[in-house]
């Protein structure tokens, strides 16, 4: 449709965007869930040495990266080949000052360039909590309601994927995409993307590639933030199709995911758990807490069903990795929430619906 313009926002204007450019922000994440930010205060010449990292570090061969493999606290290296995507990503989970003194990560990020991805992590995780004030005081709630949630000191952590969809001599025989389609999981996401390639869902629901913006960030909101939103703020589908990015050709790219704070231990039990109270949209645009119990999960439980959604789906297609679904005994019941709120269908896969 004609009047289907990407949302394109700038900030460098003034140093105060949030209130200036807030109106703009909420309705860009209400009728795309999607939009670039340019002039967002993340220096060009900080993006500029990730990349440099990231391109050096993909050079490597493969054993040698594949020697610290990605753990449950999401570090560490990832090289997928499955329905899932073709690519590969040097993963940065966890909380502050875990890069720097973590283990699982190659001894080729020595001590300057663990310190430079803490200060980048550092950099996107508060222009996350920036964008997490104005939703918040956008729906009328104390400025702090989302933020208090995303707090870096506090697990599990929001991650950094550097990303990588490599030059392909031929394309896979089992019908793997570059990137599958899907939404994604947590509160917001950010992109800085170096080449082109990425799709998106729009409102009308057709597929459009993203403009590709030099030093920009593509953001977009997460399931959670979905949820949480009673749906105001929407997930959006995207993907990266052998069509658009073709097999000649090379993607990199790096991803913020901004997560709400949880963590489990060694026993399965939650100890820190963010409230995801789902709010109710009242008619006149407002959110307000809901009373219905049933619209009350933890950003634990919400982790919990979105698992066990994925493992369910990842049974019924076959596909490798499966694991014990009694593991997550109580996951089912949380999972038919989630799906009740037509937030996510499954892992996110295709054949999402939202009412
Ligand atoms: O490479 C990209 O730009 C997209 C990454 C993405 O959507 C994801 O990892 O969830
Ligand atoms: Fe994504």
């Amino acid at each position: 449709m004609a009047d289907e313009v990407f949302p394109i926002i700038d900030l460098s204007q003034d140093g105060n965007w949030p209130d200036l450019k807030g109106p703009e922000i909420v309705e860009a994440c209400k009728k795309w869930g999607f939009m670039i930010l340019t002039g967002h205060g993340i220096p060009k010449d900080i993006i500029d040495s990730m990349f440099e990292m990231h391109q050096a570090f993909c050079t490597l061969p493969e054993e040698q990266k594949l020697e610290c493999v990605i753990d449950e606290r999401q570090i560490g290296y990832d090289l997928k080949r499955s329905k899932i995507g073709m690519n590969e990503c040097m993963v940065f989970g966890g909380v502050k000052g875990d890069i720097v003194q973590g283990d699982n990560i190659h001894p080729w990020w020595d001590a300057e360039k663990r310190a430079k991805v803490e200060e980048f992590k550092e950099k996107a995780h508060n222009l996350g909590l920036e964008l997490l004030k104005v939703f918040a005081t956008s729906f009328g709630l104390d400025p702090e309601y989302f933020t208090s949630a995303h707090n870096m000191n506090q697990g599990p952590g929001s991650v950094l994927r550097m990303l990588h969809y490599p030059k392909l001599g031929e394309k896979p025989k089992e019908d793997f995409p570059r990137l599958y389609s899907h939404t994604d999981w947590g509160s917001l996401t950010f992109v800085w993307p170096r080449s082109g390639g990425l799709e998106v869902e729009t409102p009308s629901k057709r597929w459009i590639e993203v403009p590709l913006i030099p030093d920009s960030i593509v953001v977009n909101v997460g399931d959670a933030m979905s949820l949480w939103s009673g749906q105001a703020l929407k997930s959006t589908l995207h993907k990266i199709s052998f069509d658009n990015l073709p097999i000649d050709q090379t993607r990199w790219s790096m991803a913020y995911f901004v997560n709400a704070n949880t963590l489990w231990n060694r026993s399965n039990k939650c100890e820190i758990d963010a409230k995801l109270e789902i709010l109710k949209r009242e008619e006149d645009g407002r959110l307000t807490l809901s009373s219905d119990q049933h619209t009350i999960l933890t950003a634990g439980e919400y982790h919990q069903a979105r698992l066990y959604m994925s493992q369910k789906e990842d049974a019924k297609n076959n596909w490798v990795g499966q694991s014990d679904l009694s593991i997550l005994d109580t996951a089912h019941k949380l999972a038919s929430v989630v799906e009740r709120l037509g937030v996510a269908n499954g892992s996110g896969l295709v054949n999402f619906s939202r009412s």
